[in-house]
């Protein structure tokens, strides 16, 4: 069970004047192969120390590479240490999660254990409380990368993060990658792209997003999710001196 790792009250729940002093987290979404893990494992190395991920319960297999509850690293660490060739910057990112059976996440969300889950391309995914207040318990600026339904969900807590979407150029890239990063099955590649519809459509709600951010070009993209996040950064790197 899940439980066992939530022995502290939840986040929405959190002593008022301590939460104003914690760094203000951070939402990432949009469809899936946008690039939120590609950018995420270049803020997360270049920003050591500063940011924490969230790591997700899931319900769906693991990928080739992915461990349980380790949170965001390249793969495979092995061939990293043998070629002289940056993988770190051409392998697909690993996203990891803490691999559950549908009872188990079950059981946690019925015991209060999730800020949010959702059911996404036939699986189920969640935030654990526990996994907001391990992050926030190190004055880390959280990182949550989650889908829409997530997102509306997290509207209704007093996490208060900022919200960013990452959103593809077009559906035809969005394929095209989801295509060459090789993690889909047919079925769920049609899934994923049937929810990436409706997040592009929907990202530009008046409200929704603190910004939108297209991912064309990578560096771009990267330029403009540090732009939004420096007053943040800069206030947990202060912090870190004192
Ligand atoms: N700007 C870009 N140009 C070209 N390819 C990119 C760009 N950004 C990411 N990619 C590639 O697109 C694929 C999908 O990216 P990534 O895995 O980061 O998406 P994601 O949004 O995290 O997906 P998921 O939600 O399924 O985890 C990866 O193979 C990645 O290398
Ligand atoms: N609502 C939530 N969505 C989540 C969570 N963890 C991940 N996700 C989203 O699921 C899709 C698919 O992820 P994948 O790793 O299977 O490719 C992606 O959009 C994630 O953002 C969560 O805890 N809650």
């Amino acid at each position: 069970s899940i439980h066992s790792e939530l022995q502290q009250p939840l986040c929405s729940s959190f002593d008022t004047q301590k939460a104003m002093a914690r760094p203000r987290p951070v939402v990432l979404s949009g469809p899936s192969g946008a690039g939120k893990s590609t950018l995420l494992k270049r803020l997360l190395g270049e920003y050591e120390g500063v940011f924490g991920f969230s790591v997700s319960h899931t319900t769906r297999n693991p990928r080739p590479g992915e461990e349980n509850g380790k949170g965001l690293h390249c793969l495979p660490l092995y061939l990293e240490a043998t070629t002289l060739l940056p993988l770190a910057d051409v392998l697909p990112p690993a996203r990891d999660y803490h691999f559950v059976t549908k009872e188990v996440m079950q059981q946690g969300i019925g015991t209060g254990d999730f800020i949010e889950n959702a059911e996404f391309s036939g699986n189920m995914y969640g935030t654990s409380k526990a996994s907001v207040q391990d992050v926030q318990a190190k004055n880390l600026i959280c990182i949550l990368d989650i889908d829409m339904q997530g997102v509306k969900n997290i509207k209704k807590t007093d996490l208060n993060p900022i919200y960013i979407s990452v959103q593809p150029p077009s559906m035809e890239i969005l394929e095209k990658r989801l295509r060459d990063r090789q993690t889909e099955t047919e079925e769920s590649l049609q899934k994923r792209l049937d929810a990436a519809r409706t997040d592009m459509e929907i990202s530009n709600e008046p409200g929704l997003f603190d910004i939108v951010i297209i991912n064309d070009d990578l560096e771009e993209a990267y330029r403009k999710l540090k732009s939004v996040l420096i007053e943040e950064i800069e206030k947990v790197q202060e912090s870190n001196k004192s």
